[in-house]
């Protein structure tokens, strides 16, 4: 089945990148940007799970997003972000990524990230080590902030505030200083570079448990710890998330973040 579905998928998004990239509509915001091939991926990987799996449930970005429920219970369920980057892939920058988790008992038990145009399929399962295509991963062993790339993202939300807090988190940051910040446009590609030990840590405020179920598993599977960025153990419905090698850098970057709390992934949906 997941040979049959990668090879689909592969097919899918490589076609779609040279034929169609049109935005099919907006979500969040302006820029929040959903395409053909989000929906599509999302509806083929589900109905790829579902006939071998017909009572596990789903948590897909674009399925939330036209009104499905995002909660978290003990049930297995996969967690799908179709199209991780996809204002990359409106614009054919190279990062664009499928990310699917799969979770028992509100526990990530594996994890897959398939990073398309870099043909890296990273993959992790608990407690049996992180690999990409096969490799085993390993997070950076560096201790010195000071000696590190830090990854984030702005997200799609440009309200004043949340602005704010993002660039005075970003300026001190990069003031420490850190020898570089980068933006894959990907969270899941931001925490498999994690993984892969290139990139020293990744935070960011504003993604959604979607972005983040695989690669949480692969930095952890690979050596890394996950926080949440008041330095508190990561709730992956919150929003927030660091993502580093280790707890001396993630509690590095939690003194420097002016943090702030977006509506959680599970908080109730507004009365109609
Ligand atoms: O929407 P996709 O491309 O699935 O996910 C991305 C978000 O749009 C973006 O706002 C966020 O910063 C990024 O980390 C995430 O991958
Ligand atoms: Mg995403
Ligand atoms: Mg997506």
């Amino acid at each position: 089945m997941y040979v049959c579905m990668y090879v689909c998928i592969d097919q899918m998004v490589r076609e779609a990148l040279r034929d169609d990239r049109k935005v099919m509509m907006t979500k969040s915001s302006s820029i929040d940007l959903v395409t053909q091939t989000d929906q599509k991926v999302e509806q083929l990987i589900i109905k790829s799970v579902k006939e071998k799996f017909p009572t596990h449930r789903f948590i897909g970005e674009e399925s939330v997003a036209a009104g499905e429920p995002c909660d978290l219970t003990d049930f297995p369920t996969w967690i799908i972000d179709p199209i991780d980057g996809t204002t990359n892939f409106v614009h054919a920058f190279p990062f664009v990524a499928v990310s699917i988790g799969f979770c028992v008992n509100k526990q990530c038990e594996f994890g897959v990230v398939y990073s398309c145009l870099q043909d890296q399929m990273f993959t992790a399962r608990r407690g049996r080590g992180a690999f990409c295509n096969g490799e085993p991963l390993q997070v950076s062993t560096e201790e010195d902030i000071s000696r590190s790339i830090i990854a984030t993202e702005f997200g799609s939300n440009r309200e004043t505030e949340a602005i704010d807090r993002m660039f005075s988190s970003l300026r001190k940051i990069v003031c420490i200083p850190v020898q570089g910040v980068r933006s894959a446009g990907s969270a899941a590609v931001n925490m498999c570079l994690v993984a892969s030990g290139c990139v020293e840590a990744y935070y960011e405020i504003g993604i959604h448990v979607w972005d983040v179920a695989a690669g949480s598993l692969l930095v952890t599977e690979a050596g890394g710890v996950l926080m949440d960025v008041e330095g508190g153990v990561v709730d992956l419905m919150s929003r927030r998330i660091i993502a580093a090698n280790n707890r001396t850098l993630a509690e590095r970057i939690v003194k420097e973040i002016d943090s702030f709390s977006p509506t959680r992934d599970d908080a109730p949906l507004p009365k109609q």
